[in-house]
């Protein structure tokens, strides 16, 4: 998959009358470079056309687009991938729908991690380090120390996410995450660009100065 650093999430709650494409087309602006549909309540229909929407973005700005936990969806609109929660459909089985296509697992302890790779992820997520209020079935958090494991381990690409602000990234890229992922300090920011370009400066901070 190609390199990326900052992995924006849709989550039409945190901003209640701004359309979701354009929330999306701020976070592509403000350099994100992997976006993820993730839409928990809409019915199947109205997830498919935000898929068609957003495909079309991300293809006009060529960043990536993955969906979650819907494959059909995903084949259907041509996305770049999916991501799979440890409920999902198993990593293997799901390869063999996908093909090539990338696929971005779940993890929150090192053994999942430890799985993900031997099954053939793309990455994996790294999370909730923080306590979140953007998903409901949320696990305890796994905290930095979780990052630190994986950072020493997995050679695949991790993504850290759950409860990352500006406020407490230099924690997580502390333990040695190089990729952060988040929903509400993203799409729900008065100033989306702004906070991307934030993420992006600590990001490339952390990563010119050595561990
Ligand atoms: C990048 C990334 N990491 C983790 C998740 C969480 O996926 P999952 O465990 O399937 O939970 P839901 O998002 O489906 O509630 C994610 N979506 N993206
Ligand atoms: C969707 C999701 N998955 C998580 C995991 O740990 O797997 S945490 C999370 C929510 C992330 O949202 P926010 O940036 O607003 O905290
Ligand atoms: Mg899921």
């Amino acid at each position: 998959m190609k390199p990326f650093k900052l992995y924006a999430i849709t989550g039409e709650e945190f901003h209640p009358g701004k359309p979701m494409i354009e929330v999306m087309e701020e976070a592509i602006k403000g350099g994100c470079d992997i976006i993820q549909l993730r839409d928990k309540k809409s019915p199947r229909r109205e997830v498919l056309a935000k898929a068609k929407a957003l495909r079309e973005l991300t293809l006009r700005y060529g960043v990536t687009f993955i969906v979650n936990d819907y494959i059909d969806i995903a084949l259907a609109v041509d996305a770049d991938g999916i991501h799979l929660g440890q409920d999902d459909l198993p990593l293997a089985d799901a390869r063999k729908i996908v093909g090539g296509k990338i696929i971005g697992i779940s993890t929150h302890a090192i053994e999942e991690a430890r799985q993900a790779e031997r099954d053939g992820a793309d990455y994996i997520g790294v999370g909730p380090i923080f306590p979140t209020k953007s998903k409901e079935d949320v696990v305890a958090p796994v905290t930095t120390s979780y990052v630190r494991q994986v950072a020493a381990e997995i050679a695949i690409p991790f993504v850290a996410i759950g409860g990352i602000k500006l406020h407490n990234v230099d924690q997580v890229l502390g333990a040695g995450a190089r990729r952060i992922c988040a929903i509400s300090e993203i799409v729900g920011s008065p100033d989306i660009q702004g906070t991307c370009r934030s993420f992006l400066d600590k990001i490339n901070s952390a990563a010119a100065s050595p561990q």
